[in-house]
């Protein structure tokens, strides 16, 4: 039965859903790294918030881990790198908290707008300061949105609903998505020049890092007010905290920090700046959401091999998962068959998938036939981290779909470029779904690959096979399963045993030195 940590506070649905599907599940929150360390070796998977920081370190004591799941958007607290590496799928709930963020947003600039924590203070405090508080009108002010995706859309349809007129600077943003929008595309210069209140909506990147730095500050309009409820580092807090300090920025709301938690910071305490704990996506609907929607995900991936989300692996749906499950073995042997056969000489690679294969999502064929292909090079590489593994060999990747009927009903063929030209191998489902591999090399077989197995090309002559079968009976090597192949009678032939126990180099060096061998190869599935 898989085992699921969660690290962070969730909604108690989430271990509900874990339950019900069959799968255990702790609560431990609030652990120090080295807690977390220390126990997340038992775990397939774990789900988290933004508290939580899956690092490598993290990541390398756990050798169970199949899953990140993160409840919630952004994924900066785990390494998203590693956790590739590690083969260990990291999945996020894109939509589930994004309207309580653009809401939180909102909710900022009216307390930016009219001073409502100050006035609430000194309400409180008994000074009845009428006169202090003056605010401002949102109707027909400019509201500029860095960052025009889930949340910035979000935004600017409530602003352009207050009666704001929107501009959004994103670089990834179309013409006619702004136009769907209702918002006008600016670069940044332009916004920071127009907008009286600005919204971050970005992810932190190296792009975004400091997107609003002291330079950018410096260009924005005359007490504009600035609201970030995106991550932290988007805004120069120094800069921010001197900006508000001389009167050029109107005021400020930040929900995210550089340093969370932020237990302190210059900007505490200076006039017409608001903060609040990082609560974007705190509301019952949104963590009910996320809470539901990690849960289920990861809880498809670790029972049915369904993803959706992922970040680091393309998505499967939880219905196609077992269509794709034998195409996915059939495709891990035949590229592990070509990984072993061909090795560091492959060069580039082409899946092509034709028949019933064509019908289906070839990306997990494409990551399976990786994962066997890599093997060869690390006995963890899965399909979460064969993609990169295989970038990084320089290996040049393609797809091919053919509409075209062939000889089998299904069929998957690897081909390989290397540096002895190039190399193929097919292989097809038998009715139970069964992988088999029905051609090598340009050679027609039809054999299991499975456990132990001989490669042996072979001059195809009368008693061959007798001396082959005496070799190793007295090496005590029993042959479990025998395929032969060959182009034309007389010419050269291709056998495919499997065999009970390993070859030895000493049992192989024995096969090398038989009459009419030109290859003995020993290989081993599964
Ligand atoms: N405060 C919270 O509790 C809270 C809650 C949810 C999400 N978030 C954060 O809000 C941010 C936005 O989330 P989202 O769901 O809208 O993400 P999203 O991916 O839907 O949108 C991000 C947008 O930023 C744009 N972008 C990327 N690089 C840019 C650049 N250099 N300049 C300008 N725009 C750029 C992208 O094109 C995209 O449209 C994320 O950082 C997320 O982690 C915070
Ligand atoms: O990216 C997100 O989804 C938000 O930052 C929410 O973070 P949280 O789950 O820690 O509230």
């Amino acid at each position: 039965m898989p085992k699921v940590l969660i690290s962070d506070k969730m909604d108690p649905k989430a271990a509900q859903i874990f339950r019900e599907r069959g799968i255990e599940v702790d609560e431990i929150t609030g652990k120090t790294k080295d807690e977390l360390i220390a126990i997340i070796g038992g775990y397939d998977g774990l789900a988290i918030r933004s508290a939580t920081k899956v690092t490598k370190e993290v990541l390398a004591a756990a050798t169970n881990l199949k899953v990140v799941g993160r409840a919630g958007i952004g994924v900066d607290n785990v390494d998203i790198p590693a956790a590739s590496a590690a083969g260990v799928v990291v999945m996020n709930t894109p939509f589930g908290n994004s309207i309580t963020t653009a809401e939180h947003a909102i909710a900022l600039m009216f307390a930016l707008a009219r001073q409502l924590p100050e006035a609430d203070a000194s309400t409180q405090a008994g000074k009845w300061e009428k006169n202090r508080f003056m605010g401002v009108e949102l109707t027909a002010k400019t509201l500029g949105l860095i960052g025009a995706g889930n949340i910035g859309s979000i935004v600017a349809d409530r602003a352009l609903g207050l009666k704001m007129k929107v501009i959004a600077y994103d670089p990834f943003l179309t013409a006619e998505r702004a136009l769907e929008l209702g918002v006008e595309k600016v670069e940044l210069d332009q916004l920071l020049a127009r907008a009286d209140f600005i919204t971050l909506h970005t992810p932190l990147t190296d792009q975004t890092r400091n997107i609003l730095s002291r330079e950018a500050l410096a260009k924005a309009k005359k007490g504009v007010r600035i609201i970030n409820c995106a991550r932290g580092g988007l805004v120069d807090e120094v800069a921010l905290k001197e900006g508000l300090d001389s009167g050029h920025i109107g005021g400020a709301a930040l929900d995210v920090f550089v340093e969370e938690p932020a237990k302190a910071s210059p900007l505490f305490g200076t006039p017409n700046f608001i903060s609040t704990p990082h609560l974007g996506a705190s509301t019952t609907e949104a963590q009910v959401n996320v809470a539901i929607q990690v849960a289920e995900q990861m809880a498809d991936f670790l029972i049915a091999g369904g993803v959706t989300n992922a970040l680091n692996m393309p998505s499967l749906s939880a219905e196609e998962a077992p269509k794709l499950k034998p195409y996915m073995a059939l495709a891990e042997r035949l590229g592990s068959l070509l990984g072993q056969l061909a090795g560091d000489a492959i060069r580039g690679v082409a899946i092509e998938v034709e028949g019933a294969a064509a019908e289906l999502n070839q990306k997990p064929i494409t990551g399976a036939v990786l994962a066997g292909l890599m093997r060869v090079y690390s006995d963890t590489v899965n399909m979460v981290n064969a993609p990169t593994l295989a970038r990084e060999r320089g290996l040049d990747v393609r797809e091919v779909r053919h509409d075209r009927e062939g000889d089998y009903h299904t069929l998957v063929r690897v081909s390989a470029e290397t540096a002895e030209g190039p190399r193929s191998v097919a292989g097809t489902l038998f009715g139970n779904g069964a992988p088999r591999l029905v051609e090598i090399f340009g050679i027609k077989v039809e054999a299991d690959l499975a456990g132990p197995m001989l490669y042996i090309v072979n001059e195809d002559a009368p008693g061959f096979i007798g001396r082959l079968g005496t070799t190793l009976g007295q090496a005590g090597v029993n042959i479990g399963t025998f395929h032969l192949g060959r182009r034309a009678a007389g010419g050269e032939a291709v056998l495919l045993l499997s065999v009970d126990t390993a070859v030895d180099e000493a049992l192989l060096a024995d096969l090398r030195a038989l009459p009419g061998v030109r290859t003995v190869h020993a290989l081993r599935f599964g």
